[in-house]
């Protein structure tokens, strides 16, 4: 891309993931902002280093750019910024299970922007998967078999349900046109076509597959990082392997409905008696 930005880009892994010198949200540019959509559709989450100043008024806008901003309906909301989370390591804020974010919605989030403001000395790395790759390395015949189902994606609050969706197990990216696998271990219950073994099989094995380590990526966050990804074609995962503190400031842009094939079967159905809903027992308890 052509720019007059005096930006540095530097690539994370050979699977995803750019990271950005030389841009100040504090006043960003059209351009910049351009350079930045750009790179986020290529690499799937882009580092801004060296935010340390961010304004919560600042971040918000960098996330309105993207389109409209949520209020997250569970999570701690920053004073006098409720469309910032606040992910704190002291309030239990530790996301070490793989997810997309928000996949129980009918529209989850198309990103998410994160600014990490305090850290350990050590330890804390975030780490990402490229879903288009991992939707790739399958074979012709699974993914056809993948393209044809859906999901249903849960949060469960104590003992309730408390938000539900179906969404396409492959989703078609609206900007790039590219198909991802749009299945994750912290908010899909089960594939309704299947079986309940059937389900319970065929997600732990996409879910491993997912998790390989030539889809993902890395970071090591210094203080006032901020990162932004597709929530679209990724998944993530917080490593919890520190003791100290660490918080993070977290906003969503809102998304529209995932797209994909429409599915070729009907939902299955149950013998009398047989053992099927809810599925996997270790869907989400709290998010
Ligand atoms: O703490 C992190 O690095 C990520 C937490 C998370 O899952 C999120 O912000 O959506
Ligand atoms: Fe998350």
């Amino acid at each position: 891309m052509t720019t007059s930005i005096a930006a540095e880009v530097r690539l994370v892994s050979g699977a995803l993931g750019a990271e950005v010198h030389g841009i100040d949200l504090n006043t960003l540019t059209d351009e910049g902002f351009a350079l930045i959509h750009d790179l986020l559709l290529k690499h799937q989450v882009v580092f801004l280093a060296g935010q340390t100043g961010l304004t919560p008024q600042a971040h918000v806008a960098f996330g309105r750019r993207f389109g409209e901003v949520e209020l997250h309906p569970y999570l701690p909301r920053l004073d006098g910024h409720p469309e910032i989370v606040v992910i704190d390591s002291a309030d239990g804020g530790k996301v070490d299970v793989w997810h997309t974010d928000m996949t129980f919605h009918q529209s989850p989030p198309i990103a998410s922007i994160l600014h990490l403001i305090q850290l350990p000395e050590v330890g804390g790395d975030t780490m990402w998967t490229n879903q288009y790759r991992v939707y790739e390395a399958l074979s012709a015949p699974m993914r056809d078999l993948l393209d044809g189902l859906t999901a249903i994606h849960v949060i469960r609050i104590g003992t309730e349900f408390t938000s539900r969706a179906e969404h396409p197990v492959v989703r078609v990216h609206p900007e790039t046109g590219r198909r991802s696998l749009y299945v994750n271990r912290l908010f899909t219950s089960h594939i309704p076509q299947l079986t309940r073994n059937e389900s319970d099989a065929l997600l732990e094995h996409l879910f491993t597959f997912s998790e390989s380590p030539q889809f993902t990526c890395r970071y090591r966050w210094r203080t006032g990082d901020v990162a932004v990804w597709d929530n679209r074609v990724t998944q993530h995962y917080a490593v919890n392997d520190y003791d100290g503190l660490r918080r993070g400031q977290r906003i969503t842009v809102l998304g529209d409905h995932p797209t994909g094939n429409e599915p070729r079967w009907e939902h299955y159905v149950p013998a009398p008696g047989e053992r099927y809903w809810p599925g996997r027992v270790n869907a989400v308890e709290s998010y």
